[in-house]
Order: C-alpha cells, then structure tokens, then sequence
C-alpha cells in the first residue's frame, strides 16, 4: 500500500514564498503539493495583530518601491485586494530631533548633521566599493565624523543605517520599482494578500483554508533524501514523502539547526548560511489613554536623540493610519530588540515611558497597554530578515539559493535583489518553482531516454535471438 503522505513537491512554510511557490506548480500542473508550516497560520513574516481597537502589523507594514518605471508586484496584489494603504514620507522625521531635555533641535542642525552623515556614510560605500577598506573598518568614517558622536549623530546613524538603509547600496527595490513607500492600514491586514493567493489555488470557505495540502501545526524537524526522493518528518512522528522539497525557513531558522538534513549539507551550504547576517527589528506598539504627541503629517516620525544609540530611538504616530487610535510606534534593532526580549513587557513600558516623559514633559499619561513582538525568540523565525553585508559577495548569495540536489531553497534571503522584502519573498517563491519545474522536465526527460534506451536494448536482444534460431 502507497504511503498516504506521499506526493511530489512538499514545501516547507507558509509564508509568502512558500505560498507563491505552491501557486506556481499548482499552476503548471504539479498539484499534488503538500505545504507543512510549523505555526497555525499562513503568512510567516507577515502578521497582523488586533490592538488598542485596530489591526496593526508586527512584521512587514510597508510596500517598499511604489512609483517608479517597473510595477512592483506586491502593490499590484494590494491593488487587487484592494488594501488601504497610506504613503509615508519619512523626510520630515529629520526635523522631529529631541533632545532627552525634550527640545526639537533646530532645523539647521538637524539637516546638517543629517547631510554629514549622509556624507559620511556614501563616502564610507564608496571606499568600500573600491575595496579601500574591509567591511567592518571604520576607519574612514571615524575620519570624517568624530569619534565620539554626539547624541544627534548617532540617532542620525542609527536611522540611516538600522531603519532607511539596513542593505546593500544602491537599493534595488527603489532604484527598480520607485522611491515611495506605503504603509498598510488595512483592517484585514497585510496578510490579506497571502490569503488572497492561496485561496486562488487551496479549497477555501468562509475565509478558511479548508484544503488538506495545507497542513498548519507541522514542525518539520527532519530532512532525508537519496537518489530517488525526500522523506520529511514532523516533530509530531509523522512523515511525508516527495519527490522533492522547496524549503522556505527564514536563515535563521537554518543558522538555529530547527531542522536536521540528512545526510548533511555540503560545506558550501552550511557556510554560506552561517555567514549570512539576520537582522532583528522589533516595532513595539504603545496604546494611550489620548494623544499628548504633535500630530500632522509632518509629525508622523520622530527622532530621540541620546547618547546610546538605538535606545528609543525612532517613533511613529499611528493617527495617520488610523485617526483617534493613540497609538504609538517605537522601533528597535538588533542588540537593543534582543535586550528587550529578555525583560518583561512592564520593563519595557517603564523604559519608554521614561523616554516619552523626557520628549513631552513629565505630564503625560501611562501607556495603558504594550505589544513587543519578539521575533529573535521565535523558533519559526529567529530574527527578522537577512542583512547582507555591504558590497556582498555574489557567491555567498548564489550558495544560499543553490538547490542541495533534491532540496530548493527558497524565501527573502534567497533573493538576490530584493532580500529582506516582501516582493523578495513573493519572487523568490515564484523562481524557484520554475527552477524546480526546469528540473522536474530535465528528470523526466532522462527517465524517457532511460526507458527508451533499455526497450531498444530488449528489441536488440530479441532480434539477435531471433536471428541466431
Ligand atoms: C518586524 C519586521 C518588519 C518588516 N518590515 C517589512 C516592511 O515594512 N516591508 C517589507 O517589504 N518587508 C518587511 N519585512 C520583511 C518581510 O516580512 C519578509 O521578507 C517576508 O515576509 C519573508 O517571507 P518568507 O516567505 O521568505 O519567510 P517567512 O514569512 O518567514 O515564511 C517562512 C515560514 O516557514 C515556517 N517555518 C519555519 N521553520 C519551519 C519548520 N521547521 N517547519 C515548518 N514550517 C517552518 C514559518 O513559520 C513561516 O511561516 C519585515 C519583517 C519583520 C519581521
């Protein structure tokens, strides 16, 4: 009897590139697919959650590269979904500093040390373009700007580098797709979208995924594979069968080792995952009683500068998203995400609120609820999105997207230009099911001149038999 498990491609998650993925060879005649996402959701990295009486997103919140010549493909699938979204203009945050006595530092500063370290920072690209320094040497930086910043500097540093520009200069996402970038405000969620493309391919009802290749609560925890196939278990015992696996685990799944391989993966891989930087980047979300923050659009982003960097630093108000909501943002990254992982919500609040007393008086209401999402600690996600070092070394990206004989990989980090993204996952879902397609096609054709062979090889025996009687 058959293994009732078995079927041709097994995609491992479901996020965005999982279920484009899926799509994709759903649509091209492999329907036999079984996608196996460890959580009880689809989406991943996109998540919405309700809030102080909105819907706000823990994870992605922008369609990045809105305007230009090329259409980018996410705002297309928000377009057909038809999701609210609100255009943010983040150039008004330079003249939003305070300074920890709460006054807004003067516009002329402000876009001065702005300018410096825009400058600092191209020239500091520049130098490493040429190869002048190594990645990490700070040399030529700490030549141009002091070697003590002060407070604005390094909130400037801190926006420009952990907030605007976490990646690779120039940003294909903008240089392909245009400068702007929407926010979503959309009650149903960004998430929606991910919604929206499986329904055009699993059996849905009433908003639910009913169709049995999507199976939720499924921690893979293993993968084998030979010459003939895959075989995947879940942490629950079960097993699936495949001819092959699209395996969409954020890197820093792969970096934790959720998942075993079996046997293990070749030196280029393990390497090239391990030396792949995973950023954190956690958006806290602060609920008041009433609003205490200038408002406007002008207003929507603002800066505290202090003398550690990245400590509270970046804010957003969410009266644009969603007028009368008292919401506030607050966005952290790396060291100072993991900090607040490790510490209490009440901790954190206690923290912000000292910050917020320090930009608007010692007035202002307690927040009277706090939401830390903490994606470093999620098993299922162990970071927030891929960091590729400045100037990355292409092999790096081409060993991380490699298939492993009968194992593809696929997901944000995996795009070559738009890793870290939405549209990234989104694509790179979609290119590797036609990497795998292009596969299963050649596989296919050696099994027919297999077959073709060994019947030519059968007649030729039989007729030489037939001619020696
Ligand atoms: C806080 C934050 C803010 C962001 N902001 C933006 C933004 O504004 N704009 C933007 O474009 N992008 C943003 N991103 C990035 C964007 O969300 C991701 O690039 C994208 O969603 C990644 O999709 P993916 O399919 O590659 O991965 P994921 O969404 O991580 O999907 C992988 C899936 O695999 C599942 N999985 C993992 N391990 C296993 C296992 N062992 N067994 C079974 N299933 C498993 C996971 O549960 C998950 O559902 C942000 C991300 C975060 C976290």
């Amino acid at each position: 009897m058959g293994n009732p498990n078995r079927c041709s491609v097994i995609i491992v998650g479901a996020g965005i590139s999982g279920i484009s993925a899926a799509k994709v060879l759903t649509e091209n005649g492999v329907d036999d697919v079984v996608i196996l996402e460890a959580t009880d959701r689809i989406g991943g990295r996109i998540r919405k959650e309700e809030f102080g009486g909105v819907t706000v997103e823990l994870g992605a919140g922008w369609i990045a590269g809105v305007g230009g010549k090329q259409s980018n493909p996410v705002w297309e699938l928000a377009h057909q979904s038809n999701l609210r979204t609100i255009l943010s203009d983040y150039s008004n945050a330079r003249y939003n500093i305070y300074d920890h006595s709460g006054k807004i530092f003067p516009s002329g500063i402000a876009a001065d040390s702005y300018k410096k370290a825009v400058d600092s920072a191209i020239q500091k690209l520049r130098n490493q373009e040429s190869n002048v320094v190594d990645d990490d040497d700070d040399s030529i930086l700490s030549e141009t700007t002091p070697t003590q910043k002060t407070p604005i500097e390094l909130a400037i540093d801190f926006v420009l580098h952990d907030f605007e520009m976490a990646e690779v200069e120039p940003i294909s996402t903008y240089v392909d797709f245009g400068e702007r970038e929407y926010l979503v405000a959309d009650e149903r969620g960004y998430e929606y979208l991910v919604y929206k493309m499986a329904e055009s391919f699993l059996d849905t009802s009433e908003g639910k995924i009913l169709d049995s290749r999507l199976q939720l609560n499924k921690v893979v925890g293993e993968i084998q594979q030979s010459r003939n196939g895959v075989l995947v278990k879940t942490e629950d015992g079960c097993f699936y069968e495949a001819n092959y696996v699209i395996l969409s685990a954020s890197i820093g799944v792969l970096q934790s080792q959720l998942i075993s391989f079996l046997p293990p993966l070749p030196r280029w891989k393990t390497e090239a995952i391990l030396n792949c930087e995973v950023m954190v980047y956690t958006k806290i979300f602060l609920k008041f009683p009433y609003k205490f923050w200038p408002c406007g659009p002008d207003k929507e982003f603002f800066i505290y500068a202090y003398h550690r960097r990245g400590y509270y630093t970046f804010w957003q108000h969410m009266e644009n998203a969603y007028p009368g909501c008292n919401i506030l943002v607050v966005t952290l990254t790396n060291e100072e995400s993991k900090r607040i992982e490790a510490q209490t919500d009440e901790e954190t609040m206690k923290e912000a609120m000292e910050v917020l007393r320090n930009m608007f008086g010692p007035e202002i209401p307690d927040a009277i609820n706090i939401l830390v999402p903490r994606w470093w600690n999620n098993p299922f996600q162990r970071g927030s999105y891929t960091n590729y070092p400045i100037y990355v070394n292409q092999q790096l990206l081409r060993n991380i997207k490699a298939p492993v004989e009968r194992i593809f990989f696929t997901g944000e980090h995996t795009s070559e230009k738009f890793s870290g993204y939405v549209h990234g996952g989104y694509l790179s879902g979609i290119e590797t099911s036609k990497a795998l397609l292009e596969e299963i096609r050649k596989e296919n054709e050696r099994k027919t001149e297999g077959q073709a062979f060994l019947i030519e090889k059968k007649l030729n025996i039989l007729l030489y038999n037939t001619v020696v009687i």
